[in-house]
């Protein structure tokens, strides 16, 4: 079978013929439809979290349920399930057990440290592959599965209601993502910042009520301030701490900052601004299995269209390499039927 996998110098992607993988107790073979490409397997490649070379990456995937192991009951051949960044936790943990899974300390994340989606067969382990629900586009769902969740997550736990304000850093795979639930979803009003004007231009036509170009404007913050007196959140996809430090002078006392994009670097942060303004900084990692089931629905219902590009699988290479260089507008969807 076809897959990507992390090349053996971590410098990029390279696509490779595997066998296709046996399935052990509690697990399901799954034939891929769809693979979306998200920044962070742009970063696993890279070795930005730790090289894993050979791994096969993906954590946006789509597919059908081909067979199912020993002691399946919630899945059986014909679901159409995701492959997600969030694959499996311990279920016992205290994280596990109060809804906070993703960050179970024992968890297994497909695409990194376990084989992911981009492949024409993948393995799930049953209990944690969230189902796609009727009505839901395949190639749609993919990009909900982590630029979806993770975005929908984000806006909850910035506490966000309706008519207030909050500033999207960063209009790509996630941020667009981000705009649409906000809008639609949320009732919020939406400033998307972005240094891309292309990305803008998206952010517009999916719902941006204000659009902030970082490269133009001389003090992004001060520029939101005036706009908006001060977001009552925001959500930073943006991979540059740029927007991060910008993202922290734009909300308004008692502001929250929600922290999704994985830049290597450091915020500077002013204690005495935090305290006495009484903002929040808060990391936001992808979404539940329960999270993913809400994004999915949203998009069932059609409030939310994630803009995808279905491309062949063999064009995988040049795909990360777009990623790289900021030219891929909403979302690339490996389509393992072309
Ligand atoms: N926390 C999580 O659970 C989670 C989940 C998915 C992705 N991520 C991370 O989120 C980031 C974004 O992922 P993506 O797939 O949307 O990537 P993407 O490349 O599609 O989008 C990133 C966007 O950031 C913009 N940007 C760069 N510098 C900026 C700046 N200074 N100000 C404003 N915008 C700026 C780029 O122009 C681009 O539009 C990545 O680091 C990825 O690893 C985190
Ligand atoms: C450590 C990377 C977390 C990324 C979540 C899925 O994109
Ligand atoms: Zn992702
Ligand atoms: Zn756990």
């Amino acid at each position: 079978m076809k897959a990507v996998v992390v090349n053996p110098e971590s410098t990029g992607v390279e696509v490779v013929e595997r066998d296709i993988p046996e399935i052990g107790h509690g697990e399901a073979l799954v034939k891929v439809e769809y693979c979306g490409v998200c920044h962070t397997d742009l970063h696993v490649a890279h070795g930005d979290f730790g090289e894993v070379p050979g791994r096969i990456l993906g954590h946006e995937g789509i597919g059908i349920v081909e067979k199912v192991g020993e002691g399946v009951t919630s899945l059986k051949p014909g679901d159409r399930v995701s492959i997600a960044w969030f694959f499996e936790g311990c279920g016992h943990c205290e994280y596990c057990t109060t809804g906070r899974e993703t960050l179970c300390r024992e968890v297994k994340n497909a695409g990194y440290s376990v084989d992911g989606g981009m492949s024409e067969y993948a393995v799930v382990t049953a209990d944690y592959a969230v189902k796609v629900p009727e009505g839901l586009d395949p190639a749609q769902a993919s990009s909900i599965t982590c630029a979806g969740v993770t975005t929908y997550k984000a806006l909850k736990e910035a506490g966000i209601a309706p008519g207030q304000w909050i500033a999207i850093f960063g209009a790509g795979g996630l941020g667009n993502l981000a705009i649409q639930y906000a809008k639609k979803v949320f009732n919020a009003r939406v400033v998307a910042v972005d240094i891309n004007p292309d990305k803008l231009e998206l952010a517009k036509e999916v719902g941006a009520d204000v659009t902030v170009n970082g490269k133009e404007v001389e003090d992004v913050a001060a520029y939101i301030q005036e706009k908006t007196g001060g977001c009552h959140a925001t959500v930073v996809t943006a991979v540059s701490k740029v927007a991060f430090n910008q993202a922290v002078d734009c909300v308004r006392a008692g502001g929250t900052v929600v922290a999704v994009g994985l830049p290597s670097e450091y915020m500077d942060l002013s204690i005495v601004k935090t305290v006495l303004d009484g903002i929040r900084v808060v990391g936001s990692l992808v979404g539940t299995r329960k999270d993913l089931e809400e994004a999915f629905d949203f998009g069932a219902q059609g409030l939310v269209a994630p803009i995808v590009e279905k491309v062949p699988v063999d064009s995988a290479p040049q795909v990360f390499d777009e990623m790289e260089k900021g030219l891929i507008q909403g979302r690339k969807v490996l389509d393992f039927s072309l």
